[in-house]
């Protein structure tokens, strides 16, 4: 859900009664100012992180790429809130996060130890939910809501040893879904599974997506996929990952596996991305 831009760099929301509201480019939902991270002290001290900044609207679905090594799973624990910079913020909603914030939730790529093997599929979805919302039937709602959009509807009573990878990564999102998060984090989530299930996982988020306008920010060592779901790739550079690129993906809606991807801008900007990250985030790589 990339907003249209003006000529004078403005993002344009239309409103169903045809008025226009037009917003800063400024509209940040989350927002890395200037972050850099260290791993120990003293002599053993590495530098993960240097110098990062971007932000992300709402609405929209980035992905981030880079090197083997680079930060990447170290910036999405310091966009998490599990870890905490050692220079700079982030801010969600404007507020700088200090230990895990309300209002993200992440999908990692070992479902497998993400959801609880004891507990059915509706269980691990209801459980992390706690008393919001507040009455049980209203949670009994979200939760049944949720896996009919991930397509798990019947498999509510299965527990997850009885469903296969693709089927535990879609009970994975449902769980994210359900919390109705600000942002959703996604750690490399369809890494572990076969080429026609991340096929499907990546439409079904494409689906989840354009349904409930979430925000999404995706780490991924896959660069096809990089550029197929998202409204901009940021190519981080090897490390310490400092931001190489920003790259806005123009590409029309719905996409599609095969027709997306013969498309001339999506194979322009799939080189361009590879070509970054296999030169470690050398901006000479363009030339
Ligand atoms: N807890 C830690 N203590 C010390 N160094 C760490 C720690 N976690 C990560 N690192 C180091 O920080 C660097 C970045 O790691 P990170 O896992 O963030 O990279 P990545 O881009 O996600 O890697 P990959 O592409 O292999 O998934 C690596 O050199 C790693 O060894």
């Amino acid at each position: 859900m990339s907003r249209p831009k003006t000529d004078e760099g403005e993002n344009v929301t239309t409103t169903t009664n045809t008025s226009t509201i037009r917003t800063a480019t400024t509209d940040k939902l989350l927002e890395v100012r200037d972050v850099g991270h260290v791993y120990g002290s003293g002599e053993k001290a590495y530098r993960a992180v240097d110098h990062l900044s971007f932000a992300v609207a709402p609405g929209e679905m980035v992905s981030i790429v880079g090197p083997s090594g680079a930060g990447k799973t170290t910036l999405l624990r310091l966009l998490s809130g599990l870890l905490t910079p050692s220079e700079g913020e982030v801010r969600l909603e404007d507020k700088v996060i200090r230990g895990v914030p309300r209002g993200l939730a992440m999908v990692f790529q070992d479902y497998s130890r993400s959801l609880l093997p004891w507990m059915s599929v509706e269980k691990n979805i209801l459980f992390p939910l706690n008393n919001s919302p507040k009455t049980a039937a209203d949670r009994r709602a979200i939760v049944a809501e949720s896996i009919e959009a991930v397509g798990l509807g019947g498999h509510e009573k299965k527990y997850p040893w009885q469903l296969s990878g693709g089927m535990q990564q879609r009970v994975a999102i449902a769980r994210a879904l359900a919390y109705r998060p600000r942002v959703m984090l996604m750690d490399e989530p369809f890494a572990s599974v076969d080429a026609q299930t991340r096929s499907d996982l990546e439409d079904l988020v494409l689906a989840i997506r354009a349904a409930y306008g979430m925000t999404i920010v995706s780490v991924t060592h896959d660069i096809d996929e990089s550029v197929y779901l998202a409204d901009r790739v940021l190519v981080l550079s090897r490390a310490p990952a400092r931001l190489v690129a920003d790259i806005p993906v123009e590409l029309p809606a719905p996409r599609d596996q095969i027709a997306t991807k013969e498309n001339e801008t999506f194979i322009h900007i799939r080189s361009r991305v590879a070509r970054l990250v296999r030169s470690g985030g050398d901006p000479l790589s363009e030339e």
